[in-house]
């Protein structure tokens, strides 16, 4: 039985994915959890006609990218602070907080396509110039196309909790990726977590207090910021009593 607040049909019994050994960044890759979320899904008629319409000129897939960092300024058009948020699921806080933060750089990267179809639509009716989304493996764009102290922020809200303990080496908020992520926000960058799975969020708080590159800017937990959008997976949470908890860090100087 799937632990309720979650999406087990995206999850996959199989684990093809491998350790890169042509990977040129240093940061060691672990086996990524993207080979047990599917890629693809069923979209509906108008999240497919917005993928057709609007892809093109919103996303990218990573795997297609050029070798090298990413160049935002000139996808996004102009110089501003780049914010990654991973895992934008539907897209309900994405587009909001891209829409509330009109002075930055709002890339979003997820492997499910349906969920950034529906970012599409969102995008389009809210008429949103400065959100363009990657489809992809979280791992494979920072390790390989976002350079050292490229951003400004970053945010992982609810991400999959894997609540069997046999599957909690499949979360994303590991050791190496955490080292990962710091080592690519500029020093003063914020990276903001949040989730409502208790274990998680304790395992959240032992691997951002562990990484030498940043610093926590509470005391614990962080207070709820008003900001962040409640999601259906934070109103579910909450019917099931679930509490849900932030954290934000700060990336330090070397
Ligand atoms: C539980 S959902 C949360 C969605 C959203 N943040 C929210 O709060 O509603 C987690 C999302 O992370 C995505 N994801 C999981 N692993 C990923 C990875 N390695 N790279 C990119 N996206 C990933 C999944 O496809 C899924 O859409």
């Amino acid at each position: 039985m799937a632990a309720a607040g979650w999406h087990p049909e995206r999850v996959t019994p199989t684990d093809q994915a491998a350790t890169d050994p042509t990977a040129t960044d240093q940061v060691p890759r672990r086996r990524s959890i993207v080979s047990f979320v599917h890629r693809g899904g069923r979209m509906t008629v108008g999240q497919d006609r917005a993928w057709e319409r609007s892809w093109p000129a919103l996303g990218k897939q990573v795997p297609d990218l050029p070798p090298g960092p990413l160049d935002a300024v000139s996808w996004f058009g102009r110089e501003a602070p780049l914010l990654l948020e991973i895992g934008s699921g539907m897209g309900e806080t994405t587009s909001l907080l891209a829409q509330a933060e009109p002075g930055t750089n709002y890339l979003a990267v997820d492997v499910f396509q349906p969920g950034l179809a529906q970012l599409i639509l969102r995008v389009e009716a809210m008429g949103l110039t400065n959100l363009r989304m990657l489809r992809g493996d979280a791992v494979e764009l920072l390790s390989e196309h976002i350079a050292p102290g490229a951003l400004a922020g970053a945010r992982i809200y609810f991400p999959d909790p894997w609540p069997k303990k046999k599957h909690h080496k499949r979360r994303l908020v590991q050791p190496d990726f955490v080292a990962l992520l710091a080592s690519r926000l500029v020093p003063g960058g914020t990276l903001h977590l949040a989730t409502d799975w208790e274990h998680y969020a304790e395992q959240m708080l032992e691997v951002l207090s562990g990484e030498p590159l940043l610093r926590n800017r509470y005391d614990g937990w962080a207070p709820r910021p008003d900001w962040r959008p409640v999601t259906k997976f934070e109103s579910r949470a909450r019917e099931e009593g679930r509490i849900s908890r932030d954290l934000i860090f700060e990336r330090v100087n070397d």
